[in-house]
C-alpha cells in the first residue's frame, strides 16, 4: 500500500521512471522500423516516378517487368510480416509483463485512499476545485495542472462512493476543462457532456445538468432536439424547487462523526480559522528551561508554554537536522500502515481515519533514539522506565489522523496490554517541517501547533487524579504539501506516583463537558 505516506510514494516514482524508459525504447525502436520502411517507400516512389514519363517503354524493359513482378510477389508480403512479427512490440510488452512482476505498483485501495486524500484536503481546507485542479494553493503554483479526464475519474470515484456533494464539483469543473478543449466541438466529445449530464440528473443536482444541456445545445443546435425536453424538465424541476435523486437521499446517520459539530470545530482549527483566544494567550510564557540535572543540561531548553490547563509546550531545537534525519532513515525501511485500536476491540486494524506509516523502536536501540530518552526525562522529569517503545510515524499528502485521546478509556484491556497502566503524557518530536497543512489540532483548546524540525511537543493526557482529561483531544490535520514525520513518545503513569503525584481531590469536572462533546 503506498498512498499513505511520501517515503513509499517514491518507489512508484521509480517504477515509472523504469517504465517510461521502456516506452521510450520500443519508440525509438519503432522511429528504427519506421525509417527502415520509408526508405524502401522512397525507393519504389523514385521507380514510379521514372515510370510515369513512359509506362510502356518502362514496361517493356525486362529488368522493370521482373522487379515489379518480384516486388508484388514478395517484397509486399515481407513487408507485412515485418510489420506483423514487429519484435519491437513484442520485445516492449515481454518486458513489462516482467515488469508487473517485479516492480511497485498501487493498487485499487491506493487509488481509493489518494482520491479520498484529495477530497479530504478540498474539504478541511475549503479549496477551490479549480484552483486545486490547476495545480494552485493559495495562489501559489505548486504542482502539475489535473487534465479534465483527472477530475473526471476523480469525481466517477466519488460517485461510486456515494460522496455526491463532492462528486459535483469534480464533474463540474471535468466539463469546463473539456469545454476549454480543442476538440470540444466535436461530436464525440458532446456525447460525453451528455452523459454527464444524466450523472448531474441522478444526483439531483438539476443546475448543473441545465447548465451543461444549454452548453451542448449552443454548440449543435440542430443535430441535439432530442435534448429539448429533457432541457425543459429540468428547468421546470429548477423552477418548482424539486429536491429530489441521490444527494437528497443520502441519510446522515446521527452518529455521523464527520458531520458532529467536533468535526467542524477540528477543521477550522486545521483552517486556522478558530484561534485561542487573547485572553487565553495572555498568561503564556517562553523560557528557557535547564532540564532535569544530571540530563542533558549543557545548553538550556527554549521552552514555550502553548497552553497551561491543560498543560501544553512546545520546546524548540531540542535535536538536530542530523538526528531527525537519521531517525527517518532508520525508520524508513520498516514503515507499515498505521493501525489503531478499533473501538470494542483489542486488535489494531488500519483505519481511513488514520493515514500514516509507522514503525516504532525500542529506544536502546539506536544512539539517537536514547538521545530523545534523555532529553523527554530532562524536560518533563517524567520516570522514562514506563514508556512505550517510540513510535515513528510518516504522512504523506492528504495523510492525517482525527481527532482521539491517546489514553485509553474504560474500555481497554489492560490484560492484553504489555503496561498495565494509562498513558498520562505524550511527546511529539517533529523530525520535519511540514509545507502546508499537517499540523497538530486541539479542537477544543482551541490551539494548532506547527510542525517544526527538531522540536517537542509535549502534554498531559490525564489529570492529576489519574483521569482522562477530555481537553487534550487531538489532531494530526491532513498534509496538504510535504512530508510530516514524527516521533511519538507516550509515557505510562507507572513510576510517576512521586513526580506527578496523584490528587486526591476531584479535579476531572472541568474535561467532562467535552467527553462526548459531538
Ligand atoms: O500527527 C500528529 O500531529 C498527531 C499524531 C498523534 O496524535 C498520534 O500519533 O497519536
Ligand atoms: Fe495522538
Amino acid at each position: 500500500e503506498f498512498f499513505s505516506s511520501t517515503s513509499s510514494l517514491e518507489q512508484l516514482l521509480r517504477t515509472e521512471v523504469i517504465l517510461l524508459s521502456e516506452l521510450q525504447n520500443y519508440v525509438n525502436e519503432i522511429k528504427e522500423h519506421a525509417e527502415l520502411l520509408q526508405s524502401e517507400i522512397d525507393a519504389i516512389k523514385a521507380e514510379h516516378l521514372s515510370a510515369s514519363d513512359s509506362i510502356e517503354s518502362y514496361l517493356n524493359n525486362p529488368v522493370n517487368a521482373f522487379r515489379l513482378i518480384k516486388r508484388l510477389h514478395s517484397d509486399w508480403e515481407t513487408f507485412e510480416s515485418s510489420v506483423e512479427s514487429e519484435a519491437s512490440r513484442i520485445n516492449y510488452l515481454e518486458a513489462i509483463a516482467g515488469h508487473r512482476e517485479n516492480l511497485s505498483y498501487p493498487t485499487k485501495e491506493d487509488f481509493v485512499g489518494t482520491a479520498l486524500a484529495l477530497t479530504r484536503l478540498q474539504q478541511t481546507y475549503q479549496l477551490d476545485v479549480s484552483e486545486l485542479a490547476s495545480g494552485m494553493l493559495n495562489g501559489v503554483k505548486y504542482g502539475a495542472a489535473m487534465s479534465w479526464q483527472d477530475c473526471f475519474v476523480l469525481g466517477q470515484h466519488l460517485y461510486e462512493l456515494r460522496d455526491y456533494n463532492s462528486t459535483v464539483p469534480w464533474l463540474q469543473q471535468s466539463m469546463q476543462l473539456l469545454a476549454q478543449q480543442h476538440y470540444a466541438d466535436e461530436a464525440a466529445s458532446l456525447d460525453f457532456m451528455e452523459a454527464v449530464v444524466s450523472y448531474h440528473q441522478a444526483m439531483g443536482d438539476y443546475q448543473n445538468a441545465l447548465n451543461l444541456i444549454n452548453h451542448v445545445l449552443s454548440v449543435q443546435p440542430e443535430e441535439r432536439l432530442h435534448l429539448l425536453e429533457t432541457r425543459h424538465q429540468l428547468e421546470q424541476l429548477i423552477t418548482d424547487g424539486v429536491k429530489r435523486g441521490l444527494m437528497h437521499e443520502v441519510i446522515r446517520r446521527p452518529g455521523d462523526y464527520h458531520a458532529s459539530k467536533e468535526f467542524e470545530l477540528y477543521q477550522q482549527v486545521c483552517r486556522e480559522e478558530l484561534l485561542p483566544t487573547p485572553s487565553a494567550q495572555r498568561d503564556l510564557r517562553c523560557r528557557l528551561h535547564s532540564g532535569r540535572a544530571g540530563e542533558m543540561s549543557y545548553q538550556p531548553y527554549k521552552l514555550e508554554e502553548l497552553h497551561l490547563d491543560p498543560y501544553v509546550i512546545q520546546v524548540h531545537d531540542v535535536i538536530g537536522l542530523q538526528d531527525t534525519i537519521d531517525l527517518q532513515q532508520v525508520a524508513r525501511p520498516k514503515l507499515q500502515r498505521s493501525q489503531v485500536y478499533s473501538l470494542g476491540g483489542n486488535d489494531p486494524t488500519s483505519a481511513k481515519f488514520r493515514t500514516s506509516k509507522g514503525t516504532s523502536f525500542p529506544y536502546e536501540k539506536h544512539a539517537t533514539m536514547q538521545r530523545l530518552r534523555r532529553h523527554m526525562a530532562s524536560i518533563t522529569g517524567l520516570n522514562m522506565n514506563s514508556a512505550e517503545h517510540l513510535q515513528i510515524a510518516n504522512y504523506g499528502i492528504g495523510g492525517h489522523y482525527e481527532p482521539h485521546m491517546d489514553s485509553f478509556d474504560a474500555t481497554h484491556d489492560y490484560a492484553q496490554d504489555v503496561d498495565d497502566t494509562n498513558r498520562v503524557a505524550t511527546g511529539i518530536f517533529y523530525l520535519s517541517d511540514v509545507e502546508a497543512g499537517g499540523g497538530t489540532a486541539f479542537p477544543f483548546l482551541p490551539l494548532l501547533v506547527t510542525p517544526e524540525r527538531g522540536s517537542l511537543l509535549f502534554w498531559y493526557n490525564l489529570h492529576r487524579s489519574g483521569a482522562l482529561d477530555y481537553r487534550t483531544k487531538h489532531a494530526g490535520c491532513p498534509v496538504l504539501q510535504g512530508s510530516k514525520w514524527i516521533a511519538n513518545a507516550w509515557i505510562r503513569l507507572k513510576g510517576q506516583q512521586d513526580i506527578r503525584p496523584c490528587a486526591l481531590e476531584r479535579d476531572h469536572e472541568i474535561s467532562l463537558p467535552f467527553k462526548d462533546y459531538n
